[in-house]
């Protein structure tokens, strides 16, 4: 017989999702627009698939990304394409999606018209939801990153991001843009991550654990194994 009990993956992204949600509403209280930032990659599914089928106002929330590779949206690593299929369904496909990319061919070059963008958009944002690598990377900030240090410290929206470790040039938002937020929610799962996160929160070198640049402010930790 086939168990549909949820399994603990799909438990985290509900209690993940409902949090978002009630961040959510509790702003929509006193705001016309709110501002949701997720991330990409694939822990996120079936935390976008939870959130899309909640009962919200989507037409008065946008939504962006913490950051992107710099491919077309129709690439398979796309996170715009991540966002759209997962997220932006049902119910939530009456939100309002701004994507990083541009028609640049380097995201140095679409740099400007994407930091336009994003600074157009109802910040401080409601919710910030990250991931992590193993690596200890959140959003685009890479520990091999040459362009980190930057990320760290500009106060511009979004940074050009070229990581040996990755085989795409990716733009990021910055962790000055990231953390105009009340509210950070970290979305891991596995051993691995833990034994990471676990070093991260043992440690304060920021370029060593990117994702240390977020465990100095209230940070909700989702965690499953
Ligand atoms: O563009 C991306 O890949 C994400 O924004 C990135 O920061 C992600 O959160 C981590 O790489 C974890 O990815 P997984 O969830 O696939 O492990």
């Amino acid at each position: 017989m086939h168990d549909d009990t949820p399994n603990a993956r799909e438990c985290l992204a509900r209690q993940l999702a409902e949090a978002v949600a009630e961040a959510l509403r509790h702003d929509l209280e006193a705001r016309e627009r709110v501002l949701l930032v997720v991330s990409g990659g694939s822990t996120p599914v079936p935390f976008f698939r939870a959130l899309a089928a909640m009962d919200l106002p989507w037409s008065r929330i946008d939504v962006t990304l913490a950051d992107e590779r710099w491919v077309a949206e129709s690439a398979a690593d796309s996170n715009a394409r991540l966002v759209r299929r997962e997220l932006l369904q049902g119910k939530a496909a009456e939100a309002s999606f701004t994507p990083l990319t541009s028609d640049a061919q380097t995201p140095e070059e679409g740099a400007a018209e994407v930091a336009a963008r994003v600074a157009a958009l109802p910040w401080p944002a409601s919710a910030v939801a990250l991931g992590m690598g193993g690596d200890g990377h959140t959003a685009s900030l890479f520990p091999d990153s040459p362009e980190l240090a930057l990320a760290l410290s500009t106060a511009e929206p979004v940074v050009a991001v070229r990581t040996p470790s990755q085989p795409q040039p990716r733009i990021t938002l910055s962790a000055d843009r990231l953390h105009q937020c009340p509210r950070h929610f970290l979305h891991i799962t596995g051993e691995e991550k833990r034994v990471v996160l676990g070093r991260a929160l043992a440690g304060d070198d920021t370029r060593a654990l990117p994702v240390r640049a977020f465990l100095a402010s209230p940070l909700g930790i989702y965690w499953a194994p």
